[in-house]
């Protein structure tokens, strides 16, 4: 698979580079975009991190409007910033809610018709972009990281903890911690998985850490002014109380007096995300002092 760059963008001294490729795992073409800080050279494989944008979205609000690159350019990490969900084929009813359908892909693969065929954004992630990219940039293969925004962040969770061999630091910005339990998630599973709510458990963070081995060393914001936390759609506190509960100490979750669920908040705490990356990811030989 190839990826063909439609334009490059300097930005902090590196490069953000819009591209496209044709996913043979959603079978379609793909946008996406992909941040090299300066240091990125085929001399010097960088770490990278996905940033997985939550319901509306695509790779542009997170490239746009999440203010990541000026600490990834100083720490010497790229971000991958990949789309929320197939755009095509179309299927019935696939728009009609901003919270299911086209750009809330929710980051795990259907297995209900005719989602099914093509809505498999976890693979997408972890098999295809996972593998593809350092085949033709120079990113690390062996260090990347995870963290996202609302259904992004109960994606980079779940990722996390289902292919922990595959990610090495992972963090969340107001993340959807409990779907089973909210209406986003119901609706969401439902629709992609079927009506049976065990399905659900083995893509809902608040299940997966109650039985999780690995190390767990978690950051997440939650704002206190998010009209979504408010809605009871992201329930960070059950999962941090099954967390406890497991013994993983390592989930810190920070309320954010006042912050709400926008990219205003997500830009405040970007460079704090990357710098918890950065203990994870990358040599402290790599920094550069701008
Ligand atoms: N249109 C919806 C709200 C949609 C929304 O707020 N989307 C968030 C992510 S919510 C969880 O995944 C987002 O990131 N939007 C894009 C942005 O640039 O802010 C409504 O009417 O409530």
């Amino acid at each position: 698979m190839s990826f063909e760059t439609k334009a490059t963008v300097p930005s902090f001294g590196g490069r953000l580079l819009k591209l496209s490729h044709s996913s043979a795992v959603i079978g379609s073409p793909m946008a996406l975009n992909l941040y090299l800080p300066p240091q990125a050279s085929d001399a010097n494989k960088v770490p990278w991190i996905f940033y997985l944008a939550g319901l509306t979205c695509t790779g542009d609000n997170g490239a746009e409007k999440g203010f990541f690159q000026a600490a990834a350019a100083q720490n010497g990490v790229a971000i991958v910033y990949p789309d929320t969900s197939p755009r095509e084929p179309r299927y019935d009813g696939d728009d009609e809610g901003y919270d299911f359908g086209r750009a809330a892909g929710y980051y795990i693969n259907a297995t209900k018709a005719p989602y099914s065929a093509t809505y498999k954004m976890e693979s997408y992630i972890v098999e295809e972009l996972y593998t593809a990219l350092p085949k033709e940039f120079p990113l690390d293969p062996a260090k990347v990281g995870v963290m996202g925004h609302s259904m992004g962040g109960h994606g980079a969770l779940t990722l996390y903890m289902k292919h922990p061999k595959k990610f090495k630091s992972v963090s969340a910005f107001a993340p959807i911690a409990n779907p089973s339990n909210c209406h986003w998630g119901q609706k969401a599973f439902s629709g992609y998985l079927g009506d049976n709510a065990d399905d659900w458990k083995a893509h809902d963070a608040t299940e997966l850490v109650k039985t999780f081995k690995g190390k767990l060393d978690v950051l997440i914001d939650v704002g206190t002014g998010d009209a979504f936390y408010k809605q009871g759609q992201l329930l960070p506190e059950h999962l941090e109380t099954a967390a406890k509960k497991a013994g993983h100490e390592g989930v810190k979750i920070r309320f954010q007096k006042d912050y709400d669920h926008s990219y205003y908040f997500i830009a405040t705490f970007a460079a704090d995300h990357i710098e918890h990356h950065v203990r994870f990811l990358v040599s402290q030989d790599n920094l550069i002092d701008f």
